[in-house]
């Protein structure tokens, strides 16, 4: 590090605007991790059962909200999972009561627990139209599940077959694409003059796929979309650390218990909450970007879903010795492995103010 870099760095509160935190007991034993860096989350609603409903989403907020711990002042923006029998007049009102942040569309079999997603768009197209209508946004896990598609291509051919198609048919709905992993993605979004935006996880500007794959099969990296070839976490990069507003943070952190993990046939899902921020500006001091930080994780994401951002800020520091975290935590539902970033860390929250 040159010798007058930064040693301290104090950004607006961040967010988090993907996250699963779970339910019962993965919740109880997650939340904090989140709500200690974070002032908001966008909650993804892939429960089992998901979160279909707006009565759903207002208990489901009531349960974080009871989970968190006393005095914590953590805001989570509820989504619903769109089905083919979603009633659009519910999702209206959703939005209207202020409960309800964006609609979550899941092709059906694309990750976990989405085999009551989307089968056919067209029986979708009432409540997309509706939404376009109240400006309420719709975020995608953008991936086909065609068996003929190779599962690393399967977020290009979501573009152009499904994402693509669909924007042309209904240009006035505001759209996130989530989890970006691939410059045909980033490229996608940069060609969007509106209503395009899309959210990039910690762990794919960190890890290509020789991670999972490398030495031994590793599962603690094995997220979906799954992590693709170097080419394509230089371009996930690049655009995090543009600055350009399009890009914001979303974890994606996916808390699994490690047996559901470490076993023939293990769940996809990296658990970040913990050492994100650590993680983040670590990357972006390596691209020279630290300045560059605050607008993915502070503002660019407020400004796409026209929410105020945060009036408070926390500051990082810089030690020379390295900062550690757990390897894991313990929930009352079983151990979850914490991301590993392979290199050491640095930065560290350190104060959080007002
Ligand atoms: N990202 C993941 O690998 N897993 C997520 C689902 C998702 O976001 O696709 C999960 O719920 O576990
Ligand atoms: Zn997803
Ligand atoms: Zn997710």
């Amino acid at each position: 590090m040159p010798a007058d870099a930064p040693k301290t760095l104090t950004l607006r509160r961040p967010d988090d605007w993907h996250l699963h935190l779970r339910d019962g007991a993965m919740l109880r034993g997650v939340v904090a991790d989140s709500a200690r860096h974070f002032a908001r989350a966008i909650i993804m609603p892939n429960l089992v059962p998901p979160v279909v409903t707006t009565a759903d989403a207002e208990a489901y907020r009531d349960r974080i909200l009871d989970a968190l711990p006393d005095g914590s002042r953590f805001q989570p923006l509820m989504t619903l999972y769109l089905t083919e029998h979603t009633a659009a007049d519910d999702v209206a009102a959703g939005k209207a009561s202020g409960l309800i942040t964006a609609v979550k569309l899941y092709p059906a079999g694309a990750t976990t627990n989405s085999y009551g997603g989307v089968r056919d768009l067209d029986k979708v197209m009432p409540v997309l139209e509706r939404m376009a209508e109240i400006g309420l946004p719709l975020c995608v896990h953008g991936e086909v599940t065609t068996p003929e598609v190779d599962i690393f291509d399967r977020e290009a051919v979501f573009i152009e077959t499904v994402l693509d198609p669909l924007r042309r048919r209904l240009p006035e709905l505001k759209v996130t694409m989530e989890h970006v992993t691939t410059k045909d993605g980033v490229d996608y979004i940069l060609s969007a003059e509106r209503n395009l935006a899309g959210s990039i996880t910690t762990h794919h500007l960190i890890i290509n796929r020789n991670a999972i794959l490398v030495g031994g099969i590793r599962p603690h990296y094995y997220c979906l979309p799954v992590a693709k070839r170097e080419s394509h976490r230089l371009a996930l990069r690049k655009a995090a650390t543009s600055g350009d507003a399009r890009f914001f943070l979303g974890t994606d952190s996916a808390p699994h218990v490690d047996p559901l993990k470490e076993c023939g046939c293990g769940c996809a899902g990296i658990y970040t909450s913990i050492n994100t921020m650590s993680c983040l500006a670590h990357v972006f001091e390596e691209e020279g970007a630290l300045d560059r930080l605050e607008a993915f994780t502070s503002l660019n994401g407020p400004a796409w879903y026209g929410l105020p951002v945060n009036a408070e800020s926390i500051t990082l520091t810089r030690s020379e010795t390295p900062v550690t975290f757990p390897d894991k935590i313990q929930t009352g539902a079983g151990p979850v492995t914490v991301f590993d970033p392979m290199f050491p860390l640095h930065w560290v929250v350190e104060a959080s103010h007002g």
